[in-house]
Parts: structure tokens; sequence; C-alpha cells
């Protein structure tokens, strides 16, 4: 059901973008991002929007925004500002938040979740140049010390793990369905997609749920880079359990070619689907498991499944993040955090504008755990 305010906020958004001119569609949210491209180099953190997305980007200078043919004023910017500023009011800055979040926390266990790219890395053109910064890593690095700590991302648990560099997280890669964490204390493995590995640490349990799609996902990235091969600027990611087909770099009046193309290779394999995230289809098996079934997954398996003492701290951007959003909306306790420029529906809590507020948010959760009395690092508490 949507709220009153988020309503009042849609008619705005198209009342806007009707007096521009922009209408919804992939190939506008393409030419949008273009421009965004344009403005902000590789630091488009919003990927897929429209123009209203443009305007939040671009807060930073507000009197002018020229546009191909678009000249948009202060009094519009303005006015897209405050439609920001309604939204965060709504998704409260999980900065500003801060101190109300740590005493809702009191006496509670926090188990940290991060999404990776878009969350801990900025969205850039290439998907194989989306690095971390090392400031970043120190500060997962830290907040891991005193908080289980988990990357949950749509890439390959592998490629992410790179990316990430850091031994004392758990990693959930493909959108939860190629997982990589300590045995579970008590269940044993159901021994049909859990796999029991010699890991650094002693034993680790594989969970891949979608094991039995990795031939068909094989041949369709074959397919798709026959396909695809031709059309330039796309790019084909092997995420293991799932497949990217990037468009960032795709020309704008290329992108419905290329979506048929796509259309084309899944219809052949009626047990997959596709969807979009930024300027990226993404395809994978239809199975009943998502980022929000790995988030419950991981807390089982690390003894935290107990929603009465346990708050999972979600931090995510895409709409796959949504999936584990709704499971702590449903547990009703937690801090589910979107990353967003610009006003989104989402069922996340609070909100954090960029990477750069993650950062500042994850120092900030690592300063408070190091100088809580009550916090001792996890290695102290499990003896590793
Ligand atoms: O769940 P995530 O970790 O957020 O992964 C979602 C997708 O992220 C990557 O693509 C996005 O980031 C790229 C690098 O910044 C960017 O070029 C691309 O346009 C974005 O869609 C990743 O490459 C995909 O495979 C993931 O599905």
């Amino acid at each position: 059901m949507q709220s009153e305010f988020q309503k009042m906020m849609k008619r705005k958004l198209t009342t806007l973008n009707r007096a521009i001119g922009f209408q919804k569609s992939h190939s506008t949210k393409q030419r949008a991002n273009k421009i965004i491209s344009s403005n902000t180099k590789n630091n488009d953190e919003n990927g897929g929007c429209d123009l209203s997305m443009i305007i939040a980007r671009n807060r930073s200078n507000p009197l002018e925004l020229t546009t191909n043919n678009l000249i948009i004023d202060a009094a519009t910017t303005s006015s897209e500002d405050s439609i920001y500023n309604s939204w965060v009011a709504e998704h409260p800055s999980a900065l500003d938040s801060f101190d109300r979040m740590i005493k809702a926390a009191k006496g509670k266990k926090i188990a940290v979740f991060l999404d990776y790219d878009g969350t801990l890395s900025p969205i850039v053109d290439d998907p194989n140049q989306a690095f971390m910064s090392d400031e970043m890593r120190a500060a997962v690095r830290e907040v891991a010390k005193y908080f289980p700590t988990a990357i949950v991302s749509g890439r390959g648990r592998e490629k992410v793990k790179e990316f990430v560099q850091l031994g004392n997280v758990y990693y959930a890669g493909s959108h939860g369905m190629d997982i990589l964490a300590p045995p579970r204390p008590v269940k044993a493995c159901d021994g049909k997609y859990q796999t029991v590995v010699a890991g650094k640490k002693g034993s680790e349990v594989l969970f891949q749920p979608a094991k039995k799609y990795l031939p068909a996902i094989q041949e369709m990235i074959i397919e798709l880079e026959e396909e695809t091969r031709k059309i330039h600027g796309a790019s084909v990611e092997d995420n293991r359990f799932c497949v990217s087909v990037h468009f960032r770099q795709v020309r704008e009046e290329d992108y419905n070619i290329l979506q048929e193309k796509v259309k084309s290779v899944v219809k052949n394999y009626p047990e997959f689907h596709w969807s979009e995230g930024k300027m990226v289809m993404e395809i994978r098996p239809s199975i009943e498991w998502d980022k929000g079934h790995a988030l419950e997954y991981l807390l089982d398996t690390l003894g935290m499944s107990n929603s009465n003492d346990v708050l999972p701290l979600y931090i995510g951007d895409d709409r796959t993040d949504e999936d584990a959003f709704k499971v702590i909306e449903r547990r009703g306790q937690g801090f589910p955090i979107i990353v967003s420029s610009i006003p989104r529906e989402t069922r996340a809590s609070y909100s954090l504008h960029d990477p750069s507020e993650v950062l500042n948010f994850l120092l900030r959760l690592a300063k408070w755990s190091k100088s809580s009395s009550s916090s001792r690092p996890l290695a102290q508490i499990w003896g590793i």
C-alpha cells in the first residue's frame, strides 16, 4: 500500500517530468544516464533513472543544469531539492539517526550486511573497474571485527571477494545463491544444497541452491555473447549462478535491439527470468531464493535467527536489495538502509546519499563499537 506521501511524491515527479518533456522509458533512462555520465564522469550511482534524478544529482550546481536542449532553472531544481528532502524526512539519514539507532541496539546483537556495487564502491562505466577504496576496506574490516559482517552481491562470489579482499567477512554472491559461511553450529548440512569445504579457518559450508542450473547458465552465456557481440558497448558478465548483460555503454538507439536479443535468448530457457538493475539486465534462475533469503540463511547460520535480540543492519542501493529490506521489515527489528541520492520507492527505513556516506556511517559504527564497553572483538568472543 502506498502512503499518501508516496502518492504525492509520485504525482510531483510525474508532473515535473511531463513539464520538461521526459517520459519514463528504458531509452529515456539511458539518455538521462548519459547526461549524468557526462556531468559526473564515472560517479553515477543512480544508473537507470529519469530526469528528476539528474536534478537531485546536481544539487551542488542548482542554478543551471543544461542537458541536450533543456535548461532547468533554479526554481525547478529547488523544488526537486524539496522533494528529496521530503523523501529523506520519510527515510531519515542513517548518519543523522546514528545515536538513536545505537540506543535502540542496546543489549542486542547487530549483524551487518553490505551490498557491493553502488554501496561499497561507486558505480562506474566498466564493471571490472568497480574498485572499493582502501578507506572503505579499512572501515569494513574494522566493523567486521565487532559484528558478524557479510557482503551480499549480485556479482559472482569469487569476483566480489577479489574486490573486497577481506578475510573476516562472509560472502554471498550471485544475489545470495552462492554463500560461503562457517558450518552451522547445531543443524547438520542437509546434503542437498550444502557442501562442506576446507577453508583457511577450518571447515566452511558452501550453500548453492542453484547448482543444477550451472550447465544451462554456461550455455546461455555463450548464446548471449554471440547475440550481443555486434552491439557496441554491450557486455556479458558471468556471475556464476546468474548473468548480467550490461548496457551502460550502449548507444541509446541500440538499447531496444539489445533487449530484444536478450529476450530471444532467455525465452528458450523457461526456468530463468530477467529483471533490470542499474543499466544492466540480470538473468537468473526462477527459484525462490534472493538476497532476503540469503540474509535469513546467514543469520540462522550465525545462530542469530532469534528476532528478539538480533538487529540486522543491511545497506544496499539496488532493486534486489529490497528483498532483504522486506525480510527486516517482516522481522520487525533491524536497520534497512537504502543508498540513494534520489527519492525512491523503498522498504528501507533509513537512507544514505552515496558510498561516501556509507563510509562515514561504517566509520562511526566501528568507532562506537570500539569505545563501547559492552562490545568485545568477535575474535575474543568466538575464540578465533
Ligand atoms: O548486488 P550488487 O553488488 O549491487 O551488484 C549488482 C550489479 O552490479 C554491477 O553492475 C553495476 O555496477 C557496475 C560497476 O559500477 C556498473 O558498470 C553497472 O552499470 C551496474 O549495473 C555488476 O557488474 C553486475 O553484475 C551486478 O549484477
